[in-house]
């Protein structure tokens, strides 16, 4: 197994890292509420890179389709002890939030990347923490609150237009004095797109990543509902756990077009399937 620096810059490192997913919440989509509990969602974590996972991705807010905001002190109380924990176990630790406040404790207690689905839309003040703190930034394609974002899906060219979009958040990003190579960007799938809009993107792995030719990016497609939907049985959508061996599939595909990182609740099937891919394209 090739061993790559997170931190490395290059958008087409050795491997395709993963990023495991551990979300501490009760309502995220697939998972809300597995790992609600601190010392089971720390647990998980430990498992999670025991399973090859190069970066953990700590959640403490829902980003759903329709769900209400989460209180910034609830969030900072969900995350922190795993990011604790993992930071002391010497792993990269990303921390998915839109805000500012927590986004500034996390950095202190060692987290090294902020991984904001509002590409600082959300709450601007969050593009001057990560600037101060030189961390890597995630800066995710996004609309609108969850509320509000499957409204927002009306594009002339979905691929044109996120990568625009997304072009215009990352100057915002490079304005407040985030340094361009610490951006790490990303289409959003799933937020305020359609399946067809999703299944689009992905397909245009190669032309999002010359939109951003220098940039990492990050993909993550993990039991969203596009793949349910592909797989639906009788009308009825897959159901979101019952997704992992199509997470995976497109996890390989990432890794075939070299893309910087996978962002996966699943960790070991999706590390084997891309070793094995990247086996063949050596
Ligand atoms: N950077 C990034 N972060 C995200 N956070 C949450 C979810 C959706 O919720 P989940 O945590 O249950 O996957 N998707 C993304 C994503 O696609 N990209």
């Amino acid at each position: 197994m090739i061993s790559v620096d997170p931190a490395n810059t290059n958008p087409h490192p050795a491997r395709t890292l993963v990023m495991g997913v551990v979300n501490v919440t009760p309502n995220s989509f697939s998972d809300g509420g597995m790992w609600a509990d601190p010392e089971v969602a720390i647990r998980h974590a430990r498992d999670l890179v025991a399973q090859g996972a190069d970066i953990i991705d700590v959640g403490g807010e829902s980003t759903r389709p329709g769900t209400d905001r989460t209180p910034e002190d609830e969030e900072l109380r969900r995350v922190m002890p795993v990011v604790k924990a993992m930071v002391s176990d010497g792993v990269t630790v990303s921390v998915d939030t839109m805000r500012a406040g927590v986004a500034k404790a996390v950095v202190e207690a060692g987290a090294t990347i902020v991984n904001d689905v509002s590409g600082g839309k959300a709450d601007p003040g969050i593009l001057n923490v990560v600037a101060e703190a030189g961390v890597d930034y995630v800066l995710m394609h996004w609309r609108g609150q969850s509320a509000t974002m499957q409204d927002l899906i009306h594009y002339d060219n979905v691929v044109a237009d996120v990568i625009s979009e997304t072009s215009q958040q990352v100057d915002a990003a490079i304005a407040a004095g985030i340094a361009r190579e610490r951006i790490i960007v990303d289409p959003g799938i799933g937020f305020s797109k359609t399946p067809e809009q999703n299944w689009q993107l992905v397909e245009a792995v190669d032309a999002f990543q010359e939109g951003f030719e220098d940039l990492r990016v990050l993909w993550g497609v993990s039991r969203k509902r596009f793949l349910g939907e592909l797989l639906a049985d009788d009308g009825q959508d897959r159901p979101a756990l019952e997704r992992d061996a199509s997470t995976m599939a497109l996890s390989t595909y990432f890794a075939l077009h070299r893309a910087w990182c996978v962002r996966t609740h699943e960790v070991r099937a999706n590390r084997d399937a891309m070793e094995t891919v990247a086996r063949i394209r050596a």
